[in-house]
């Protein structure tokens, strides 16, 4: 068997990356495109003996790394920018036909998100600092100091734009790391190992397993040698990853899911409102930060539902290579039954269908509005992560913000109102890691990222990325460079 597959024209190594070598695995494992069920190739299985070469690799080449001034780290970060610029075509066929998401917003919005995300964190590494401040006389001096080899575990949802969102400020921070991407999306990391490379990163200093989380994530996250651990995916993997980080107490940052509301005033642009709504359908619903939960007020309800449902009619949902698509298909089957088993547990348990609700030929499901949901149903207190969203209504503000606030997970929050009071009022009130007003995924690098109970621990972006990839020190030193013992 061929270690290197084409798809789509794109040759694609399906091996691991460790030490600047590729290594093959003795079992692999079939990868198949959300788009017509096909296998595009079998991939290596990794085994925990080669996800702990991985980690060895990354240990090597750490203290050389770690030492590498911050202008080179961030020239070599800025060369591997140029790589991905060069290839967003290549990139984005690849990216489409293996987790089914839009080509045209891999084009043009994701695969340009991704050269950004290495240029934002090599040029915010060289502003990183800290003044120096006194006491008593003595100067305070604080570094970052990279914190080691980085275990990153990423999904398949935006498997290389959320890839890059860790490695990119890993890397910038001086630490060498591991990346696992998801089995059902493995192949634009594959191509990033390459692209790293002829950018001039050293060996070890990236190196990617391929395979299953269930298989080898216990022998990533529990090595004493990894110093940190980021994670994008559901809360039950989470849960397990922290168990395994435990006894070396390593750092994690966890971004995990949502369940996010998007509440309607009576005083909004209803227009607007509809368009927001109507905008969590985007890749097939599988977006942690979809608003799920439309919460709208009784007055314009009726109104509101009419216009949503005028404008969800107008969507194309079905080859994600073609232009005019407007959503795709779910990433496997297996999500597919998933997302079908919530709706139909909803219906049986009194949901009324507004439209959707079912499946459709191949890999795809029908956008879906759900209405008559209790707020303590399965269907409004638990992740999908697909096409299908509730709406229920409120009378009052109070209401609006008990039920925005009202299930385990704070990730996001949207609000559709004319009122710049209500909605200063009203975000101040959210739990949410973000809160839009008026708009939607108006997304910088430089916010913090992240959410708050189940949604995740921690933040990246920005600063409060290298605060994570970092282990920060102060340095003291007494004044004309002697301890008086003050
Ligand atoms: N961005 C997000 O918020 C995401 C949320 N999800 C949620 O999770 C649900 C299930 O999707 P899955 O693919 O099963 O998510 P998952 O959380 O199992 O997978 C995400 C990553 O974790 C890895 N993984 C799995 N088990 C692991 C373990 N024991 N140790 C270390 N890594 C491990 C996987 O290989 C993959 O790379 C979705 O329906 C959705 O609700 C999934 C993906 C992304
Ligand atoms: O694109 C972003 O800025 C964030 C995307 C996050 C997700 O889609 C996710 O983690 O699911």
């Amino acid at each position: 068997m061929s270690d290197l597959i084409t798809v789509a024209g794109v040759s694609v190594d399906t091996r691991h990356w460790i030490g600047g070598q590729r290594v093959a695995s003795a079992d692999t494992f079939a990868d198949l495109s959300p788009i017509d069920g096909s296998v595009l190739g079998e991939i290596a299985r990794g085994t925990p003996a080669e996800a702990g070469a991985a980690v060895a690799a990354a240990k090597a080449a750490f203290p050389s790394w770690a030492a590498t001034p911050r202008a080179e780290r961030a020239r070599i970060l800025h060369a591997i920018a140029d790589g991905v610029e060069k290839r967003i075509e290549e990139l984005a066929i690849v990216e489409t036909t293996d987790n089914g998401a839009l080509l045209r917003s891999h084009r043009r919005g994701v695969m340009p998100r991704v050269a950004h995300n290495f240029r934002f964190f090599a040029d915010w590494l060289l502003k990183l600092d800290h003044e120096d401040f006194e006491t008593r006389g003595h100067t305070n001096h604080v570094s970052w100091d990279p914190a080691g080899p980085s275990v990153l575990i990423t999904p398949w949802n935006a498997p290389l734009m959320l890839a890059t969102w860790k490695v990119a400020p890993a890397l910038a921070a001086g630490n060498t790391v591991v990346l696992k991407p998801a089995e059902w999306s493995p192949l634009t990391a594959s191509l990033l190992a390459d692209i790293a490379a002829q950018a001039g990163l050293p060996a070890g200093v990236l190196n990617v397993v391929q395979g299953y989380g269930a298989e080898i994530g216990d022998a990533l996250t529990s090595h004493p040698d990894v110093r940190r651990i980021s994670f994008t995916g559901s809360v039950p993997t989470a849960r397990r990853i922290a168990a395994s980080a435990a006894p070396n107490l390593t750092p994690l940052s966890l971004e995990l899911g949502g369940k996010s509301p998007l509440l309607v005033f009576a005083d909004a642009d209803l227009d607007l409102a509809v368009d927001l709504a109507v905008e969590q359908y985007d890749n097939a619903g599988q977006v942690c930060l979809a608003a799920t939960r439309i919460l709208v007020e009784e007055s314009v309800a009726e109104e509101f539902t009419r216009r949503f449902v005028e404008k969800a009619a107008r969507l194309k949902q079905g080859d994600p290579r073609e232009e005019a698509t407007d959503i795709g298909p779910s990433i496997h089957s297996r999500q597919l039954e998933k997302i079908d088993g919530f709706v139909r547990r909803a219906v049986e348990t009194g949901a009324r269908v507004v439209i959707g609700g079912y499946r459709k030929e191949g890999q795809y499901y029908a956008p879906t509005l759900l209405t008559d949901v209790a707020q303590a149903s399965e269907i409004v207190q638990e992740e999908v992560f697909g096409p299908v969203l509730t709406l229920q209504t409120f009378a009052t503000e109070e209401e609006a913000v008990h039920l925005a606030n009202d299930t385990r997970f704070g990730l996001a929050a949207t609000l559709a109102t004319g009122d710049h009071e209500r909605a200063e009022r009203v975000s101040a009130q959210l739990v949410a890691g973000t809160a839009w007003v008026n708009c939607f995924f108006v997304r910088d690098l430089q916010a913090p990222f992240g959410g708050s109970r189940l949604s995740g621990v921690g933040r990246e972006g920005g600063t409060w990325s290298f605060d994570f990839y970092c282990d920060l020190k102060n340095t003291v030193t007494a004044p004309n460079g002697w301890n008086n013992h003050g």
